[in-house]
Formats: structure tokens, C-alpha cells, sequence
């Protein structure tokens, strides 16, 4: 481990092959090592197989990270430009909602299957988590709704390129998608990642979430006064907080955290406000 860790590897790859127990001799080390400079093959592959990606899924991922990297040359996409450093702080990032998505929304929804979930990614920016969910369950149906059309742009290359046909592509802010009868109160559950703090985040959110429905926002280690400060907030919207989750994501960025809400009655119709107020005079 400590050998490693002087070669600049994260943690998340260090238990990794733990896990994997790929451990032997300093030779097997130290070509894990040179294989780990020439493709970043460990943590794609470790990954990958980790979450049971198929040969066409990993290729997804791939395509995924080449064109991100590609893009991001011309716009500001992303500021990691490593392609072992997206697949740890992006791809894993993203990857590990999934367990306390499908968990919680059984919870409230035994009655229903998580194979045809219908799923907002608000905010979706360069397609995080938003495409990597899409790839990970093909099944279930993504829709990005991003409001900046450069970015959109990006999206709809990578959609093409990626020949996913289980996500569309919304470019509109969240405050004017709540209020457009195909998008309010028709998902199963909204996603957000760095877009806002809770308080903005369950006005953008929760008006596109039927019934029933939950909203996953993933947060950093300490979410717990956003939280609190939501609380209220998410009430006027129809929703209750229900707790904060540890997620297991390998991303140096420390702990990182799921925020969820679930929607128990019709968000009013006066929500969301006007285009820029949520953001201007959170609710409290
Ligand atoms: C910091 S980026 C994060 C993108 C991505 N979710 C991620 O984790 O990398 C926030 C994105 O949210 C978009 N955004 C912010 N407010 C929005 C709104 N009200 N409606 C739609 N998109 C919004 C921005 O254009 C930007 O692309």
C-alpha cells in the first residue's frame, strides 16, 4: 500500500486492489504500477467489474471519459483533465448513488420495479451523474435537463456517440421545466450534483418528482446544516427529508454523502418561482 501511495495513487485505488487482493511481489506491484501509466486500466477495470459492466458498457464508459476529455480542450467542462482522475472523481463519484437510489426508492415503493425507473438529472452539466447512470441501467429512462446550450451541445454529441437511446436531452431551466405539464410530477426520482444547496435544490427538484417519488442530491461530507436549513423548505414543496446517507464513492474528495427527500403530497402550483429567485431568496 505504502509503495503505491508514493506512486501518487489515490486511496480509492489502493482498496481497490486490496479488495481484489491483486497484492504479490514488488515486481507485481511495480507493474501494476507501469500498467496504471499507460491506460489507467486498474481503476477502469476494477470499476467496471464491480459494478458488472458489460463489454459494451465499459466501452460506453470509455467513449464517455475520451470525449470529455476531447471536449474540455475547447469548453470548460470539467476542471479534472486526468483520464484516471474522472474515472475516480466523476464516473465512481456517480456510480455509487445507485445502491442508496434503488434501496430507498424500494423503501417507498415496493409495489413498483426499479427496472423502468424514469429519472431527472437536474443540472446535469457534462452528463454527471446523468450519463453515467444512462450506461449503468439501460432500462431505465434519463432525462438531462441542463440550461446552458454549450453544454448541451456536448451532451447531445455524447448521446450520439454513445448510441444511448434511454436518454433525452431537455435544455431548460429547472424553474421553467417545473411549471411544463411533460416534466412536473412525472419522475420516479430527480438527481442532483453540484448544482446548489439544499434550500435551491428542493425548489428546482421537486416540482418534476411525482408522488411518491424521491430526490437524491449527492453532497460532500458535512451536508448536515444545508440539510437542516431544507427542511422547511421541502415541506412547502410536498416533500420530507429524510435523512443523509454515507455513500461508498472512492473519490479523493473525502465522504461523500446522498441528501434524500421524499414527495408525499402535490408541490403548489406557485412553485417553482420565477427563473433565478429560488436561487436569489431561498426558501426557509
Ligand atoms: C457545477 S455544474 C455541475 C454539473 C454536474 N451535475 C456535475 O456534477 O458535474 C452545475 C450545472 O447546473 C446547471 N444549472 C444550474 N442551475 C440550473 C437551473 N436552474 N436549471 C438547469 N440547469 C441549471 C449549470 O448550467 C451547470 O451546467
Amino acid at each position: 500500500m505504502a509503495l503505491l501511495r508514493r506512486f501518487g495513487y489515490g486511496q480509492w485505488v489502493c482498496n481497490q486492489l486490496l479488495r481484489l487482493r491483486c497484492w504479490g511481489s514488488p515486481a507485481r506491484i511495480f507493474s501494476l504500477h507501469r500498467s496504471c501509466l499507460q491506460t489507467s486500466s486498474v481503476q477502469a477495470d476494477t470499476l467496471l467489474s464491480l459494478n458488472s459492466f458489460s463489454d459494451k458498457q465499459s466501452d460506453q464508459i470509455s467513449i464517455y471519459i475520451d470525449s470529455l476529455l476531447d471536449w474540455n480542450q475547447r469548453m470548460n467542462l470539467t476542471a479534472v483533465t486526468e483520464r484516471s482522475c474522472i474515472m475516480e472523481r466523476h464516473i465512481a463519484d456517480s456510480l455509487a448513488l445507485l445502491p442508496i437510489m434503488e434501496t430507498t426508492f424500494t423503501k417507498y415503493n415496493p409495489e413498483n420495479s426499479l427496472e423502468h425507473l424514469k429519472v431527472v438529472d437536474v443540472g446535469s452539466g457534462a452528463g454527471l451523474p446523468g450519463i453515467v447512470l444512462a450506461i449503468a441501467r439501460p432500462c431505465w429512462e434519463i432525462t438531462l435537463l441542463e440550461s446552458l446550450q454549450k453544454r448541451c451541445n456536448f451532451l447531445q454529441y455524447v448521446m450520439e456517440a454513445l448510441s444511448l437511446n434511454n436518454v433525452k436531452l431537455v435544455r431548460a431551466r429547472a424553474e421553467d421545466a417545473g411549471h411544463d405539464k411533460n416534466y412536473r410530477e412525472v419522475f420516479d426520482i430527480s438527481v442532483a450534483r453540484a448544482v446548489a444547496e439544499m434550500r435551491i435544490l428542493v425548489e428546482l427538484c421537486l416540482p418534476l418528482v411525482r408522488i411518491g417519488g424521491l430526490l437524491v442530491a449527492a453532497k460532500g461530507a458535512n451536508p448536515e446544516e444545508e440539510m437542516h436549513a431544507a427542511k422547511r423548505p421541502a415541506e412547502l414543496l410536498g416533500a420530507s427529508i429524510l435523512s443523509m446517507e454515507k455513500v461508498s464513492s472512492y473519490s479523493p474528495y473525502g465522504q461523500r454523502t446522498a441528501v434524500l427527500c421524499h414527495k408525499k403530497r402535490r408541490t403548489p402550483n406557485k412553485f417553482p418561482r420565477k427563473a433565478g429567485i429560488p436561487q436569489k431568496q431561498p426558501l426557509h
